[in-house]
């Protein structure tokens, strides 16, 4: 007979923190974010760690190489999506480990011949403030010029004019030398007082861009989640059926750890796929395994190898999982089961094996709610779809600015590349939708760590290992709620900044 478990499947918003004693020691200065990515002995340091304990999620309409980069930088790390040719993420892979800091990828180009109002749809596509004007339009085209936002406008050039007409010169412009430090690239901007400095090769193509503003913002973060040699880390999804080409091809490309992607991750093709490394690399590349909601399912994962476990079925925002399928459970009931299991198998073994918990964080509080049940870093899909650097459109959609976010169940995401997996797409498993545009990365990211400190703050706790030993939670009724909205009606009018 089917086994029906006493217990209520509960949701992050269910739940408030109590504060604790806040004492001296809890200023924002001295919160500590920082959470181990994978496993180690107990009491010792996971070999890789982030100082800020957010993950993006194995999507196409989420991790691209820009954000990877932005995310390195902001101090936690991206898994680039695994539904693609192998090639093409291998070659995502081995872009953001070849970006310098600070020089970031000529991607925006057009002809001299476009129109402005080409250039004023790729600038609103893009969401990029600068493009480069190249003989063919192409990123390996020759360099003439540069084109801005603040070059044309609409009152007083014609949308037919062309970008030759009010581009900027490569003549006008200081340009920098291939293989320029950092140094001496922020140098010349200073002098130049251009806001962006191409870097030039002897063969006349542009092969970065040096921004002003990140100069500030590298100064700024000041954790950024970088490899021995100081390149950005990146992860890499994986799957159970092309792994013994995807994952060597991954590793060549210089991936810094690997993550299982699918929805069900308590399988023996996950366990083959985790001896497969185990036997053929050791520890010395690391991966993930997922995704699993309750204890069984960890210590499956992690007596197989998993470096980490990700947790989390049908509560990402574009799931339909379970409707379709009838498999899922609450984002927190899941976690405190398994957060349960991982400290038990700490105990038993010696080992912390780290869990992510994925999907499901709709407003900053969760992060902190989900933080507090004991996930080590968290996994977001439609928190960095909303960015800047995220690789969808940006389109208007009834007067409001949105960005397109699809999940990978959905049949745009298998459509766009199932490549020879042979399996028609019997029933979708995601949504293909539209999220709110919410302006770059690194602004998004700092108010959500400053809300997450204050938190720890209230919590009385100065780290996570503290924040998880400490934290008080109180199911909340769902009277608690309605009593706090409906008093005041809200003033929709813009705030002064
Ligand atoms: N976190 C979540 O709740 C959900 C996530 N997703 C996302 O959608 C994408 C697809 O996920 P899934 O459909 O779970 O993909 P999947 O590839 O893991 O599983 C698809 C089917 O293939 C089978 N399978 C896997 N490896 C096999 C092997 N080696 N031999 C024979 N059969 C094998 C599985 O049992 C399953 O029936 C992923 O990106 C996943 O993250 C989709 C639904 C829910
Ligand atoms: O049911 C699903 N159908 C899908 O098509 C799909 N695509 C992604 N995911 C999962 O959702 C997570 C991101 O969730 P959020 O947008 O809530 O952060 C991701 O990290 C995934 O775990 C999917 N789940
Ligand atoms: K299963």
């Amino acid at each position: 007979m089917a086994r029906i478990l006493a217990e209520i499947s509960r949701t992050f918003g269910e739940y408030l923190l109590l504060p604790n004693l806040t004492d001296e020691r809890c200023t924002p200065g001295n919160i500590d974010l920082s959470a181990p990515l994978v496993r180690h002995r107990v009491g010792e340091l996971a070999p890789i760690r982030v100082a800020t304990p957010l993950v993006s999620a194995i999507m196409g309409a989420v991790s691209s190489v820009e954000l990877a980069i932005a995310l390195a930088q902001a101090g936690g790390i991206s898994f680039i999506h695994q539904n693609q040719p192998i090639s093409e993420q291998a070659g995502m892979v081995a872009a953001v480990k070849r970006h310098k800091a600070g020089f970031r990828h000529n991607d925006v180009n057009i002809k001299p011949s476009a129109t402005l109002d080409e250039a004023d749809t790729l600038f609103k596509r893009t969401g990029s403030d600068v493009i480069v004007v190249t003989d063919d339009g192409n990123p390996s085209g020759t360099f003439l010029g540069l084109i801005t936002t603040q070059d044309f406008n609409f009152i007083r050039h014609r949308r037919d004019e062309v970008v030759d007409s009010r581009m900027r010169t490569a003549r006008e412009l200081v340009t920098g030398a291939e293989g320029m430090s950092l140094a001496e690239a922020n140098s010349l901007l200073w002098d130049s007082r251009q806001d962006v400095l191409p870097v030039v090769s002897a063969d006349g193509r542009v092969t970065a861009l040096v921004h002003r503003r990140d100069e500030a913002l590298h100064h700024k973060f000041s954790n950024e989640t970088v490899d021995a040699a100081k390149r950005f880390r990146v992860g890499a999804g994986v799957n159970t059926h092309d792994y013994l080409e995807r994952i060597p091809a991954l590793v060549e490309a210089g991936a810094d750890v690997l993550c299982l992607d699918s929805s069900d991750g308590y399988s023996v093709w996950q366990q083959n796929v985790l001896a497969f490394v185990r036997k053929e690399y050791g520890d010395a590349v690391r991966i993930g395994a997922g995704n699993v909601v309750d204890g069984r399912g960890f210590r499956f994962l992690a007596d197989a190898g998993a470096d980490f476990v990700k947790v989390g079925i049908g509560g990402g925002s574009i799931c339909i999982t379970r409707d379709q399928k009838g498999i899922g459970r609450g984002q927190a009931s899941a976690l405190a089961e398994v957060v349960a299991e991982r400290d038990a198998y700490a105990e038993e073994t010696g080992m912390y094996v780290p869990l992510c918990s994925d999907g499901g964080i709709i407003h900053d509080s969760h992060m902190a709610i989900a933080l507090a049940f004991g996930a080590d870093f968290l996994m977001l899909g439609r928190y960095f779809a909303r960015f800047d650097e995220s690789p969808t459109n940006k389109v208007k959609l009834a007067g409001q600015v949105v960005k397109e976010y699809w999940g990978e169940g959905s049949s745009r995401a298998r459509n766009v590349a199932r490549y020879g997996q042979g399996k028609d797409l019997a029933f979708e498993e995601g949504v293909d939708g539209y999220v709110p545009y919410a302006g770059s990365l690194y602004d998004n990211v700092t108010v959500t760590l400053a809300k997450l400190r204050s938190t720890m703050i209230s919590c009385g706790a100065i780290s996570l290992r503290q924040f998880h030993d400490t934290a008080r939670l109180v199911q909340v009724s769902q009277q608690t709620f309605v009593q706090n909205s409906e008093e005041v009606q809200r003033n929709e009018r813009p705030t002064v900044a």
